[in-house]
């Protein structure tokens, strides 16, 4: 079948607007899909409340145990129903998950790097056909972004890796995938704060040449190496952007052209 699967980020789950409007037009997208989202601007603010100092390393939290039980709560828990509750509002008949329910995505802790990330998990291996099984009933999936170890093990993991992850899974079943990134941005910018400077179309040598010259930074930088994955593998369409471009039925953002 044909599948969207939408990824929204921590700054427009911040702006209570903003994620209105994004799950207005999130309803309204036609045909089967699938939301990731991340919240790691809410996490960050409910650890500081807690007197936990959030700690970033590479665009990764560092978490420790109690790290993990706020991202845990504020993931699995508020940012995940407080979406399902708007959905259902709208007529979008949703079903709340992590990446741990119903087997969706089975990571290994993150190691190898110079520091211990804590409970922080790598995707191993991402599952379809939950999600087909979820769509050919009319139920849309909204996926949080924790998976588990298969030993009873939860932990946090990018959310635009799993939506990345995801998006290869169903596109290896046989799906035709698109693949759509919404942030705060009309997409990948020449000048990070003007967005009249958008790149309408990302290839790699661009994307390193963008590296080097330092262009992209930040958040972009995973985000953008997840998206050439997912083009790279199976996944027919990948576009970055803002929620009412990406989502348009004629996206308008920064496409994604593969090697
Ligand atoms: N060239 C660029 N174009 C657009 N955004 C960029 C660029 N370089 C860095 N960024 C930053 O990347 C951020 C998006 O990544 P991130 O914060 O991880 O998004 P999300 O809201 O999905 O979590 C933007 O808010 C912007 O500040
Ligand atoms: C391991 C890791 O870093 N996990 C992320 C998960 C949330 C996320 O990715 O949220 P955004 O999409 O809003 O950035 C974190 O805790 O920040």
């Amino acid at each position: 079948m044909k599948i969207s699967v939408i990824k929204v980020g921590g700054n427009v789950i911040n702006d209570e607007a903003a994620l209105a409007s994004f799950l207005d037009q999130f309803s309204q997208l036609e045909g089967a899909k699938v939301l990731v989202h991340g919240g790691g601007k809410l996490a960050t603010a409910m650890a500081q409340r807690l007197g936990i100092e959030p700690k970033m390393v590479d665009g990764r939290r560092v978490t420790d145990a109690e790290t993990l039980e706020v991202v845990t709560m504020v993931y699995g828990g508020l940012v995940n129903k407080r979406i399902i509750a708007q959905l259902q509002a709208k007529g979008c008949n949703a079903i709340g998950l992590t990446g741990a329910d119903a087997n969706i995505i089975e990571a290994d802790k993150r190691t190898g790097w110079e520091i211990d990330y804590g409970f922080v998990g790598d995707v191993r291996k991402a599952n379809a056909a939950p999600i087909i099984n979820f769509a050919e009933q009319n139920i849309t999936p909204v996926i949080a972004p924790l998976t588990h170890d298969g030993k009873g093990q939860l932990f946090n993991t990018n959310a635009d890796t799993m939506a990345q992850a995801v998006a290869v899974a169903l596109g290896k079943a046989g799906h035709e995938v698109s693949l759509r990134y919404c942030f705060e941005k009309a997409g990948v910018l020449l000048d990070v704060n003007d967005d009249n400077s958008l790149v309408p179309i990302l290839n790699p040598s661009k994307f390193a040449q963008f590296k080097e010259e330092g262009i992209v930074a930040d958040g972009m930088l995973p985000k953008l190496k997840n998206a050439f994955d997912a083009i790279d593998a199976s996944v027919s369409e990948v576009w970055l952007g803002k929620v009412e471009g990406v989502l348009a039925n004629s996206p308008v953002g920064t496409k994604i052209i593969g090697a």
